[in-house]
């Protein structure tokens, strides 16, 4: 199978060495920065699911220049998406698909409006990963999963075939019919964990400690659940719960790579989540002050 990893990040970057040792043809369309470190460092992982590397990465900064693929990952952040079209434009072709593997939903929209939605397949992460400072993958927890699956019958088949390769790889990946339901039950999760860890500034343990602050992350999650439910997504008591268990199963010091970002300076992904989210519950008349209270606060936060 040959894959393009359009966002060779943390996540590009993971399963993109994870599915080339299994044996697909992937290769990297990245920016000139990027590209002199891969070239200078090569592309590692450090991973407590085992270190792997690859010397000579297949490296392409003018996607002119790209071979065809069959599957195009899209793991930039959600504020680079729109910046990546005309990339994507000039790698899809008529045998492609687009698999993107952002946190939250509005980039369906965006690549769907421009590519049509039998091109865009079904995808999220859930894996807690950065890039040092020599640009490897530093991979810090067990879990190391991708899931993806079709939003649209035709699509099924290269889903089987991604599924196929992925088995073969030394991650966890997870062929899902529910996808849709997937991602949203991830929006809800995200939204919530980025939002009060973020917006406090403070790791999971220290917020599952008072009532209070237990009440506000139930609100968020249950206002994310109104919000899929007019979407269209039933998201069930069963999704609350999970993610509920979810929390309480995190190390103490753990935290949403949003916030982890927000204490490196770097930008986060607010619009993407909390922003749309908004935009979504607003089209729907929906009353949502908890989301809005923590988008408020970090609008002026990230903007200091
Ligand atoms: N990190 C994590 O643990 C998790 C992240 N996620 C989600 O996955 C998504 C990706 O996150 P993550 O991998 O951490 O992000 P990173 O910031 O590590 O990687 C994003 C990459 O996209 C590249 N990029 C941006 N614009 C372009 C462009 N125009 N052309 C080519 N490459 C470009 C950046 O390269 P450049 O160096 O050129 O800027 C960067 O390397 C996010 O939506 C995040 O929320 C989900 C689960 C866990
Ligand atoms: C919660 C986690 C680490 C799960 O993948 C995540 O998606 C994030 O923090 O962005």
């Amino acid at each position: 199978m040959n894959i393009s990893i359009v966002g060779a990040g943390a996540l590009g970057s993971y399963f993109g060495v994870r599915w080339s040792k299994a044996g697909a043809n992937v290769q990297f369309i990245v920016r000139e920065k990027r590209a002199a470190q891969l070239q200078d460092n090569g592309l590692k992982i450090n991973s407590m699911n085992g270190d792997d590397q690859i010397e000579n990465p297949v490296i392409v900064t003018d996607p002119t220049q790209a071979a065809p693929a069959d599957i195009i990952v899209v793991s930039v952040k959600g504020y680079h998406l729109e910046s990546v079209i005309d990339t994507l434009e000039k790698l899809v072709d008529a045998h492609t698909y687009i698999l993107p593997i952002l946190n939250g939903v509005k980039h369906y929209d965006v690549l769907t409006n421009h590519f049509g939605k039998k091109k865009v397949l079904g995808g999220l992460a859930n894996i807690i990963a950065t890039l040092d400072d020599n640009g490897h993958v530093k991979h810090t927890s067990k879990i190391d999963e991708i899931r993806f699956g079709p939003l649209d019958e035709g699509q099924i088949e290269i889903c089987e075939q991604l599924a196929e390769i992925s088995a073969a790889a030394n991650m966890t990946s997870v062929y899902s019919d529910k996808i849709l339901t997937d991602i949203w039950y991830k929006y809800m999760f995200i939204t919530a964990f980025s939002g009060i860890t973020t917006v406090s500034n403070m790791e999971i343990g220290e917020l599952l400690v008072h009532e209070e602050t237990k009440d506000i992350i139930q609100q968020l999650l249950h206002e994310m659940r109104q919000i899929a439910f007019c979407e269209k997504v039933d998201l069930t008591v069963q999704h609350l719960e999970k993610a509920w268990k979810t929390l309480y199963s995190l190390p103490a010091s753990a935290t949403s790579s949003m916030h982890q970002d927000y204490r490196k300076g770097l930008h986060v992904e607010l619009e993407h989540l909390q922003g749309a989210a908004i935009e979504l519950a607003s089209k729907h008349q929906l009353d949502i002050p908890h989301l809005k209270t923590i988008y408020g606060i970090l609008k002026a936060k990230i903007s200091l």
